[in-house]
This record gives structure tokens, sequence and C-alpha cells, in this order.
């Protein structure tokens, strides 16, 4: 399992990766769960550390152009994986629509960039698109990679919100599609036992490594920590 962290600058960038992370996942969490950065902080993260740099572009709505063309900038800024979410976004032909469009901007630019397409595992408070409708959609779209992550960061974690059952369906349901999965939403240490028995081959945290509270700085000790405990 590979473990993405999200920081927000390229301090934080330099403290993931010295604690061990596998995938650095740059975001904005002032704009949202899956927020997105500016172009110059991305491409300042890319030039100072070696792991794979994803980053996300946004919490979306039912914008096609514009989640293609934002998705086109963090490929150009430098992120090998491009992590969009299905905020407001309610039907499998919006996802798909959205979902290809950024597909084809992506993968046009390299084909070799990786597309991540994240639903929400609190979907039924949000009123987004069901988590478990995901895969078939970024499969047919041509995404690689599905992700379930919390939409309201409020302390209350994916596992509140979709029970052990319905995550290993969503896993199974990515692997039958031939995507990846990955699985976040202010993730906890005593969530890690239930993570290692679903297997996702991408864990993604914030909270968890600034100590609890996202909106403190990232400490390696706890990346550390966490790269310990996971398959
Ligand atoms: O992609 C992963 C997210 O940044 C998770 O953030 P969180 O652990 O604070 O919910």
């Amino acid at each position: 399992m590979k473990l993405l962290v999200s920081p927000i600058n390229v301090e934080e960038a330099i403290t993931s990766e010295m604690g061990g992370a596998d995938i650095i996942d740059v975001k904005n969490p002032k704009e949202g769960s899956l927020g997105a950065n500016f172009p110059w902080v991305i491409q300042s993260i890319k030039s100072k550390v070696s792991k794979p740099l994803s980053a996300t572009i946004g919490d979306f709505n039912y914008k096609p152009g514009t989640a293609s063309l934002a998705a086109l900038g963090a490929a150009v800024s430098g992120a090998q994986y491009i992590k969009v979410g299905l905020y407001d976004i309610h039907t499998e032909e919006e996802a798909f629509e959205v979902l290809s469009g950024i597909v084809k901007s992506v993968k046009s630019y390299d084909p070799g960039r990786i597309v991540v397409a994240s639903a929400y595992s609190d979907y039924s408070r949000i009123g987004s698109i069901p988590a478990l409708k995901l895969p078939p959609v970024a499969k047919k779209a041509g995404c690689d990679v599905v992700m379930v992550d919390t939409g309201i960061k409020d302390g209350k974690s994916t596992f509140e919100f979709m029970d052990e059952e319905e995550l290993n369906a969503f896993c199974g349901l990515a692997h039958k599609n031939g995507l990846k999965c990955a699985l976040a939403g202010s993730i906890k240490f005593d969530d890690i036992e239930m993570i290692n028995r679903i297997d996702p081959d991408i864990i993604g945290v914030r909270g968890l490594v600034c100590g609890g509270d996202r909106n403190d700085g990232i400490r390696s000790e706890l990346v550390t920590k966490l790269k310990s405990m996971i398959n």
C-alpha cells in the first residue's frame, strides 16, 4: 500500500518525504477538501522533492471545461497524479463528461500521467454521486485510480459514512474495472487495522500526520509511524 500525504507548501512537502511518504499530494485546504493550490506552489514543490507528485484540482461542480483546463494546469506544473473531486456532481452522465474531459486534456499532454477520480464517502450529506457508482464511470472515462475522501472536513472519518463492507465493495469494483483504489478522509491510527484488511492500493492522509488537526503542520515522525503501520 502506498502512503499519500497532502502538504500545502514546500516545507511540509519536504517533511512528508523525509517521513517516508510515497506520494506527495499538493493541495490547498482553504479551498475545500480537494482544494487546488497555485501552479507556482506545485512547481516549487516539484523542484524540491523526488517522490511522485500529485495535485488536487478542486471539489468540482458540473463544469467539464473548467475541470479539463485545471487538470492540464496541474499536469503542466509537474503533477504525475491529477486528482479531481466530484463534489457537486450527481449523475453518472455528469461524472463521465467531467472525467473524460480531464483524461483527454491530461493524457494528450502526457499519456503517462495518472488521473484520480475522487468520490466522497459522505456523499449522502453533500448530495454528490454515491461512491459505489464511480468505478465503472471512471473506467469508461479512462481514469486510472478511484478514491473516496470526506467532502466536509469536520473530523468525521470515512469509516463513519461507509463501513468495511462498502469500502471493500468499492475497492473490489475498482479492481474489477482495472483501476487502483485509494481511501482517505480523516483517517485515525485506530482505523489502520481495518485499512490493512481492506488493503487499498493507496491510503491518503493529512490531519493524522498533523497530529489530529489538519490546520497544524505535517510532522515527519507521524508520517514515519503511519508508514510503519500500513501493509
Ligand atoms: O488525500 C487525502 C486528504 O488530504 C486527507 O486529508 P485528511 O486526512 O485531513 O482528511
